[in-house]
């Protein structure tokens, strides 16, 4: 069951200037779908594009009826005056979520990211990583039917990563769908169901490892090669 089909004939910041055009695919339920694409390529503006945050969109984003969706950035935001804890009870009044929920939902994240210690800390003052897991962990203070999360990996130590592609799978086992865009392919390859591969703004391609391998010629070889392969080929068209 779709939970989200996105076509974006072209969207970007200025009126006269395209950043990303000709894009479609479709996230389902319990779907982990892969978006790709070298730096500048457009992943972070179709994921704008689909929160609404793009000022000249054309194109056409289906959504289930009442869906909820749930976005992690890429750049994590904090209020500067506001602890941890603050920034957790703020989420859960919008949210309009009991004490006996949040502890519920966030002890055990807390305390697997090893977090509880830095409740009435500044997230502003947090490592890299720490703020991180801060986003990961109010991220996960909601219960989303589709999550969308930008490079979700950048600055998480390896226990962290361990943690969340868990925490990932979870969510996918129960039937929530998630676009996620990273540059760790071969993470993204053993996880992900399905990936979409642009480029220069357009997509080059939309499909399973198997179907991209086909598409490129290149039975056997990982995503890292394909996505070297299609690339290459669509500099030279
Ligand atoms: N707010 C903005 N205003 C104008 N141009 C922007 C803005 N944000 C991004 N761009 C431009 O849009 C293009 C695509 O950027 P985008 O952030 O979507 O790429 P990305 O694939 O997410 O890259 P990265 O992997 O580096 O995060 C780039 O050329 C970038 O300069």
């Amino acid at each position: 069951m779709s939970l989200l089909s996105i076509t974006i004939q072209q969207a970007g910041y200025d009126l006269d200037e395209a950043i990303i055009q000709d894009i479609q695919f479709s996230i389902n339920k319990g779907e982990l779908v892969g978006l790709i694409g070298a730096n500048g390529a457009g992943k972070s503006t179709t994921i704008k594009s689909i929160l609404g945050l793009i000022p000249h969109f054309h194109g056409e984003i289906i959504k289930k009826q009442d869906l909820f969706m749930s976005y992690l950035p890429e750049r994590p935001v904090f209020y500067d005056e506001l602890t941890f804890q603050e920034h957790i009870d703020f989420v859960a009044a919008l949210e309009h979520l009991s004490d006996d929920v949040v502890l519920q939902r966030i002890g055990p994240l807390l305390n697997n990211f090893q977090m509880a210690e830095h409740l009435h800390e500044l997230p502003t003052t947090f490592s890299k990583g720490m703020q991180q897991k801060a986003m990961i962990i109010l991220a996960l203070l909601k219960k989303p039917e589709l999550f969308i999360i930008d490079e979700p990996f950048i600055g998480l130590d390896p226990i962290a990563t361990k943690l969340l592609l868990d925490l990932i799978q979870n969510k996918r086992k129960r039937g929530i769908g998630i676009l996620m865009c990273t540059h760790v392919l071969d993470t993204a390859e053993k996880i992900c169901d399905r990936f979409i591969v642009l480029n220069n703004g357009k997509m080059i391609v939309c499909g399973t490892l198997e179907e991209i391998r086909d598409f490129c010629h290149l039975p056997n070889s990982d995503l890292f090669d394909c996505y070297h392969y299609l690339i290459k080929d669509d500099e030279n068209e």
